[in-house]
């Protein structure tokens, strides 16, 4: 198996002294060397998990390490993109990427720092404070590449970027992770876009783990299938039983089901392609289907039947049920 960048266990976080978790009971393992999506709706627990990967914010409970580490020991291995991208106002664009140097003399990559700042025609001599919300995320995405981190965190990176700059800074951070084996984790909405770059998925909601692994083998141990509404000999509602029902919609005489199959699907039954965006939206339309984490070394394996499932991928799935740095300092101004 390929050895973790962060490993949670238990990771909780809240932020008022009764109730209000943000985070709750949270255990994956995110492989090093890979690209993984974090996805999941407004108010999951994104940001605050990348937070206390970061070393930003402490658990409530449980634990998080981070490059084998406590993330605030590993922190200057670690590029940080918070959703804010703080920066400091009275800097221009050339100054900010001067103190990313300064602050990073061992590791800093100047033309890389440049190259992405000054991409899109950007002026280096620009005041940040005069910078557009895209501009300034071009230029904390460049202040965290240069660094050359092991592991990249970034919250909605491309969120406000304009298609040309999404794409050719998607490309650059993907050629980073290729050139350098750099880690990263990038939170965002937009899965379309995740199914190209990603190849490992961390579904939260409501604070808690949904779905967690390979995206190749997460499609694999689900199929998309249609079929009769109704049994053709007693007239009754389809029972998909026993395979694991994510979704299911009747539209007129047919039926249409995300399932996690737990042996030979229904005979007749037509199975289509799924894509990446297809399995997040069912799984965020249906915040009651049963979580799945696959691949995860330590977890037990409740879920038989999607195990079966997964057996051509080697991935090992189980079940929660039960359950369920930036380069500039971390203490700058907002
Ligand atoms: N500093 C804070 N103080 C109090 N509550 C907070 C704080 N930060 C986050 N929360 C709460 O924690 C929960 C998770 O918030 P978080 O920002 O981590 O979600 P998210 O998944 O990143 O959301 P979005 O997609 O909207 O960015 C929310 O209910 C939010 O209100």
């Amino acid at each position: 198996m390929t050895s973790s960048a962060i490993e949670a266990t238990g990771l909780g976080k809240a932020f008022r002294r009764r109730g209000g978790w943000a985070l709750r009971d949270c255990t994956f393992q995110l492989p090093a060397g890979r690209v993984s999506a974090l996805v999941g709706p407004n108010g999951a627990g994104k940001s605050t998990l990348l937070a206390l990967a970061a070393g930003l914010i402490a658990p409530s409970e449980g634990s998080v390490t981070v490059l084998g580490g406590h993330p605030a020991h590993v922190r200057p291995r670690i590029g940080f993109v918070s959703q804010d991208k703080p920066l400091y106002a009275q800097l221009t664009v050339a100054e900010t990427l001067h103190m990313g140097a300064d602050l990073n003399p061992d590791s800093w990559d100047a033309d890389t720092a440049e190259r992405v700042a000054a991409g899109g025609g950007l002026d280096l001599e620009t005041r940040v404070r005069s910078l557009s919300g895209g501009q300034r995320t071009r230029v904390a995405l460049a202040l965290a590449l240069a660094k050359r981190p092991e592991l990249l965190l970034l919250d909605e990176p491309v969120a406000d970027l304009d298609p040309l700059a999404r794409h050719e800074l998607m490309g650059t951070l993907m050629a980073t992770a290729a050139r350098y084996g750099t880690t990263i984790v990038m939170s965002s909405h937009v899965i379309a876009e995740l199914e190209d770059s990603c190849d490992h998925l961390l579904l939260i909601g409501d604070g808690r783990v949904r779905l967690a692994g390979d995206i190749d083998d997460l499609l694999a141990v689900h199929s998309l299938i249609t079929g009769p509404a109704r049994e053709a000999a007693t007239g009754a509602d389809f029972d998909l039983a026993p395979h694991t029902t994510v979704e299911s919609r009747i539209t007129g005489r047919q039926v249409t089901a995300l399932v996690r199959p737990a042996g030979p699907l229904p005979v007749g039954w037509q199975t289509n392609d799924l894509s990446l965006e297809a399995l997040v939206l069912a799984h965020l339309r249906n915040p009651a289907a049963p979580p799945l984490t696959l691949g995860q070394a330590s977890a037990s394996a409740s879920d038989s039947a999607s195990a079966s499932a997964s057996d051509s991928t080697s991935a090992s799935p189980t079940s929660q049920e039960a359950t369920s740095a930036s380069a500039m300092p971390q203490e700058e101004p907002a």
